[in-house]
């Protein structure tokens, strides 16, 4: 077991001399960061020839200099690694596949490493190149994370560091080379134990060897994980995207990467993780925030119905039936002179475009082929007309005239309106598809009077995307991150996976957590429909959040909603975690949590939210609001809100009602108790659920 095992308060056994050389260490490395800023900060973008180049590196190297900001209370390096040998060596033999493809230039700068390395959040080097910490991203690092006594790769010693506000104050040994067992490690079970307050914190110090394995695989693989409620999917995910970023910087920095998130409350809390590990371009969004911020109320069954991927084939059918066969031909006039292209050459034309075109390319490419054959005509007559005389006359009345009426030009909104309310050209599109029944729940009760003014839904918005795409080709990014996916339904994975289709994914997911009525049941059905089939599906088993107690509680749920899945296990006993009163007041549950450390959420039925608010009026707090940038000790949310966040006491009221509130009300209350770090207090007046009964 390690040499020197420590409290983060200095411990009286502590080697001083191997602390004090340490704390130099860290001196240093500041010292050096805050010269690399420096010198970024004096270069000037005057050197750029002309404004716009001046603009684009001066924003360059502002970021640089964002970049290279010492955040006096995050730990600039939080591991040691004394290699075997311990004369410089080279990293390259310890590259990774896909570091391999694609470097970033810190890596070009390790190639002659110290035997000695420190593993931090930045690399930094002093005034000669000397890498005095090393980012846990380069291939060097990984040793950090995966170096085992059966696999020391190279490593002799891991030292971790333990640090209290920005002082490093204790340190933690672990020697690899010498075989058998290194016990757990008590700085690691204190950074996991520290209590949560405000946002999401990155987990770089402390990546288990499993969750490292997904966060460093290559660019071109898809990976799907399922994980139980606080195995770190979502750490996982957002760790993945900074890794890809730094491994491919340019290749990224062109095509972008996303993340998807559920909502706006889950994306405020997750938002400062990629920027602290240097990460600030990296978009953050939602289904509803990428498609289109429609919201009308619907029936789940017709949404469920308008989320199925048969969807796909019916919606292509109905945009292709706009086109109209030709049944004229084209007449341009030049001076006296008459170009006609006849009926057959236009349906000839039409024929062949069908099918092998989007739509609104295929569009202009109609135009132009019929201003093709007027220019041969003219040809024919002896003129030689060149390419501006074709887009003349592909932009010529006669031609527009034809194109319009043969291949209209038409929106997405149109195509859908006419979809869900004609009965007839539904049947059409539909084909054998869609049982009757089925284009019966489709079509809107009551129709809107025009394209114009119809209101869609969230289900309505992946259909339009669809539709948008056959028209016009979605630019693909370079990867996406998609969390809570087992929530998406198959159109809504397709919309997302046109995002993707020249790039890579990060699928997360629970299948217990599954609360829409189109929640899969397969990780294998969402990569098809994701068309990412080539897609790696993986595991994390051991949950970081939710102690033991809490989390069997739960998880008595499980074979009611999803049975094949195993029970999840918890890192932390977490003994006296959980409460269960009948009849209990949430004010004084809410105030026996404030005596303690740590974040508050009360997690109420979404209709009980006003009741709640009043009776907690005594006690300073607020209704989670994704928009607020305000902080607040004590929290309500609303069940629905509660997916992906997290607190260190947690009161959930009325179970019962959460779970009569809609039809997947029991995955709905798996999610809000398993929000908890710390403690959880369930509260109710009516019956618990027969599955959870004590
Ligand atoms: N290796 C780790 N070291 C320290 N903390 C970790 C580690 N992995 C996860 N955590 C912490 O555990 C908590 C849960 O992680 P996360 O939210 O990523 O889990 P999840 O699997 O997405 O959960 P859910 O399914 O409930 O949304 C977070 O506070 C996260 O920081």
């Amino acid at each position: 077991m390690p040499a020197h095992q420590l409290a983060p308060d200095i411990p009286p056994d502590l080697p001083t001399d191997v602390l004090a050389a340490e704390q130099a260490h860290l001196a240093e490395s500041r010292a050096a960061l805050k010269a690399m800023r420096a010198h970024a900060q004096s270069l000037s973008a005057d050197a750029a020839g002309d404004w716009v180049s001046q603009q684009i590196l001066q924003s360059l190297l502002d970021q640089r200099v964002a970049a290279l900001a010492d955040h006096p209370d995050t730990p600039l390096f939080f591991g040691r690694l004394d290699r075997a040998g311990g004369e410089r060596r080279s990293s390259r033999r310890e590259s990774d596949e896909g570091a391999d493809e694609e470097r970033s230039d810190s890596d070009h700068e390790h190639d002659d490493l110290p035997g000695t390395i420190y593993v931090g959040r930045r690399h930094v080097h002093d005034g000669t190149s000397r890498a005095l910490v090393i980012d846990w991203r380069a291939p060097v690092s990984r040793a950090f994370y995966q170096a085992s006594p059966g696999d020391p790769m190279g490593v002799v010693r891991r030292r971790r560091f333990g640090y209290h506000g920005g002082a490093l104050t204790a340190f933690e040994d672990e020697p690899l080379a010498e075989g058998g067992e290194i016990g757990p490690s008590k700085i690691l079970t204190e950074e996991i134990e520290r209590p949560r307050t405000g946002p999401m914190r990155d987990i770089v110090a402390t990546i288990q060897p499993d969750q490292d394995e997904i966060v460093r695989s290559t660019l071109g693989q898809t990976v799907c994980v399922q994980g139980a409620p606080g195995t770190g999917k979502t750490a996982v995910g957002l760790h993945r995207a900074a890794y890809l970023l730094f491994t491919h910087r340019e290749r990224l920095a062109r095509s972008g990467v996303m993340i998807v998130g559920p909502n706006r409350a889950f994306l405020s809390y997750i938002s400062s993780v990629l920027p602290a590990l240097g990460e600030i371009k990296v978009d953050q969004t939602t289904v509803a925030g990428l498609l289109g911020e429609h919201a009308t109320p619907e029936d789940p069954m017709v949404a469920a119905m308008k989320g199925d991927a048969r969807m796909a084939a019916v919606l292509e059918r109905a945009l292709w039936l706009h086109i109209v066969k030709p049944e004229e031909g084209v007449v341009y006039t030049q001076g006296a002179h008459r170009f006609r292209v006849a009926d057959y050459e236009v349906r000839e034309i039409v024929a062949s475009l069908r099918g092998t075109t989007r739509y609104n390319p295929g569009r202009a490419a109609l135009a132009q082929r019929l201003a093709h054959m007027v220019l041969v005509r003219m040809e024919q007559r002896g003129d030689s007309p060149d390419d501006r005389v074709q887009d003349a006359v592909a932009r010529s009345k006669p031609v527009k005239q034809l194109v319009d009426a043969v291949w209209p030009k038409l929106t997405p909104e149109q195509v859908l309106y006419r979809l869900l309310s004609d009965p007839e050209f539904l049947a059409k599109a539909a084909k054998s598809d869609l049982s009757p029944e089925e284009q019966e729940t489709l079509l809107w009760r009551k129709p809107y009077r025009g394209w114009k003014s119809a209101k869609w839904t969230a289900a309505d918005a992946a259909l339009l995307d669809e539709l948008r795409d056959l028209m016009e080709r979605t630019q693909s990014l370079g990867h996406l991150v998609v969390d809570e996916a087992q929530d998406l339904s198959e159109m809504q994975l397709r919309a997302l996976g046109r995002r993707c289709r020249n790039g890579s994914a990060t699928v997360l997911g629970d299948l217990a957590q599954g609360t829409t009525p189109w929640s899969t049941r397969s990780w294998e059905s969402v990569l098809k429909h994701l068309g990412q089939d080539e897609g790696e599906v993986t595991e994390l088993t051991l949950g970081f959040r939710v102690p033991r107690e809490v989390l069997d509680f739960a998880a008595r749920l499980l074979p009611s909603i999803a049975p094949d899945l195993a029970a999840p296990q918890s890192l932390r006993p977490g003994l006296g975690s959980l409460t269960v009163r009948g009849g209990g007041s949430v004010a004084e549950a809410a105030g026996e949590a404030l005596t303690k450390e740590g974040s508050i959420g009360v997690i109420v039925p979404d209709a009980a939210v006003e009741e709640v608010s009043k009776a907690l009026a005594g006690l300073p707090h607020a209704v989670l609001d994704p928009d607020s940038a305000e902080e607040h000790r004590l929290l309500i949310v609303p069940a629905t809100l509660a997916k992906g966040l997290e607190y260190d006491h947690v009161v959930v009221v009325e179970p019962a009602d959460i779970v009569a509130a809609e039809p997947r009300g029991l995955a709905r209350l798996y999610v809000v108790l398993t929000r908890a770090v710390t403690s959880l207090t369930v509260l109710h007046d009516k019956a618990l659920p027969p599955q959870l009964a004590l």
